[in-house]
């Protein structure tokens, strides 16, 4: 049995607190600098590496953590967590996304059925379903190949999906596995769609709604904006759509629809990329061979979280890492920095993802906790991000740690060598400058061109982004996150916070307002 106790009660991280703290601008300086950088790195899924020498961490730290880790009972609680228990307390839920892409302990049984058959039965499914499109065996009526897959949904039914498409677009390109293009419209700003829809031809085109819950104002408001505009182009509607959602939804029944592939209430909506809510456009896009490798990239990773000792549990080291620099050092932001253009969306998704798990202020019992939980979550690819608002993390008042991704080769192979370098080797050389600078600083008598350095980083490093590589990089961050609400001792699996905007925003538009929403409505001409 785990025990849920919250964090602040526990011995190893009072212990922690008392800890010296590492100065990053010596212990990163001269020969025991470069030690540091060969030495403090850890495996990963898919042949990626977790390097932290630019951490704020020394054998001390590391020992508290190790210890925090224990006493928090993390590992037991994800094994609790795949093995069935509710862990989504607030909605009473079990949390399965893991089991989308592996057995990882006993089968669970849920509504009569073996969950990880469940799932793999609906990825069996969406193979062949997206195999049949391929082959020009599921066409439009005029009996003409599909050839573009457009996603309609929102939060985690866009988001996760569509950084994982840009991310392994031109993965695809390269290596012979493109087979549609993909477009996504999430957003109610009715110019989103129609942007969509004029970039597109309708005729050869297959949507994808996607909503687990089948009730999201946005995504059927778009369903509705597109089926407008098949009808217009004189098509049959349900032969160009198909539906991902949960059996229970309304969505589930509907003859709306050319078929219907599902997910259920223990996958997370920000937490379903590997589940058929990636699964379906990932699978059209770029065959479901393809999605296949995604996921046991992902698996990968999630056996990899279930070891004990920390120093060979990424996620886990990361987790922790982050709560001594959100609790301790009283760090309020994060930043995700890839310097992979393919991955510009990853960050986005990874806001949602973070601070939707972990923007929590009560415990999983519903009580008031003490200190601090997620960190506010932004970024942006990398050099990009340099011309953009490095500076104030460079010199800014506050201190933010930085999670940098690169890779040793870029997607497309195609590259140019200017001035003895190349852009890849550009691109790369900024990353190690960068984690370098920002810890170790440069003084100077100006105060104005003085680095104080101190500002930690970690570095996620891989060989080429390829699609086991990207399901690893997911899953470490979903398992990060999941290890983090564990020490916190909230539930990162609800999102009860996002209802109050959605309630008001109907009487909104049922013109039941007063004060101050009357006048912001006005103001708004609704
Ligand atoms: O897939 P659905 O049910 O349409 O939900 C979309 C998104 O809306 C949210 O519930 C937040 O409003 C997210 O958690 C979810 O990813």
């Amino acid at each position: 049995m785990v025990n849920w106790s919250n964090m602040d009660t526990l011995g190893a991280y009072n212990a922690l607190t008392k800890v010296a703290k590492v100065d990053l601008t010596e212990v990163m300086s001269g020969e025991n600098g470069a030690k540091r950088v060969k030495e403090m790195t850890v495996p990963m899924g898919a042949g990626l590496s977790y390097n932290y020498a630019s951490k704020q961490v020394n054998e001390e730290v590391l020992d508290c953590l190790a210890k925090l880790a224990d006493e928090a009972q993390l590992v037991d609680k994800y094994e609790a967590l795949y093995n069935g228990e509710v862990v989504n307390t607030g909605e009473k839920r079990l949390v399965l996304h893991q089991l989308t892409r592996g057995q990882l302990g006993n089968d669970v049984m849920a509504d009569g059925v073996n969950k990880r058959e469940f799932y793999a039965n609906e990825q069996a499914r969406i193979a062949e379903f997206a195999n049949k499109v391929h082959a020009g065996e599921i066409t439009n009526a005029a009996g003409e190949k599909f050839t573009t897959v457009v996603q309609i949904g929102i939060g985690g039914s866009d988001l996760g999906p569509r950084a994982m498409y840009l991310a392994l677009e031109n993965w695809a390109k390269k290596n012979n596995a493109f087979k549609m293009e993909a477009k996504f419209i999430s957003n109610v700003d009715p110019d989103d769609a129609a942007a969509v829809l004029n970039s597109i031809d309708v005729a050869h085109s297959l949507f994808v709604l996607v909503s687990k819950s089948g009730t999201t104002l946005e995504t059927l408001t778009n369903e509705s904006f597109v089926k407008d505009a098949l009808k217009k182009a004189g098509l049959d509607a349900s032969k160009h759509m198909i539906a991902v959602t949960s059996q229970t939804s309304p969505l589930a029944k509907s003859s709306d629809y050319l078929a219907a592939f599902f997910m259920d209430d223990y996958i997370g909506g920000r937490f379903s990329s590997t589940s058929s809510v990636g699964g379906a456009v990932l699978s059209l896009a770029f065959g479901p061979e393809v999605f296949a490798d995604f996921l046991a990239g992902a698996a990968e990773e999630d056996v990899l979280a279930k070891n004990k000792d920390l120093l060979k549990n990424p996620a886990m080291l990361d987790a922790l890492i982050g709560v001594y620099e959100r609790n301790v050092l009283g760090y309020p932001c994060t930043t995700v920095l890839p310097y992979s253009q393919a991955l510009s969306r990853f960050p986005a998704h990874l806001q949602q993802l973070d601070m939707e798990s972990n923007g929590k202020s009560v415990n999983r019992f519903g009580e008031a906790i003490n200190y601090k939980t997620g960190p506010v979550i932004f970024g942006e690819p990398g050099t990009n991000g340099q011309h953009s608002f490095y500076q104030l993390l460079h010199q800014g008042t506050d201190i933010v740690p930085l999670q940098f991704i690169g890779f040793r080769n870029n997607q497309l192979e195609t590259d140019v060598d200017i001035q003895g370098s190349t852009s890849q080797q550009k691109l790369c050389a900024n990353v190690a400058a960068q984690i370098v600078a920002f810890a170790c600083g440069k003084k100077d008598d100006n105060a104005n061109k003085n680095f104080a350095g101190n500002r930690p980083s970690s570095i996620i490093v891989g060989d080429k982004l390829t699609p086991k590589a990207l399901g690893a990089l997911l899953a470490h961050f979903e398992n990060k996150i999941m290890f983090q609400g564990f020490v916190w001792n909230i539930n990162s699996f609800d999102q009860e916070g996002v209802q109050l905007g959605k309630v008001l925003a109907k009487k909104v538009l049922a013109h039941e307002t007063e004060g101050a929403l009357k006048v912001y409505s006005d103001l708004l001409n609704i």
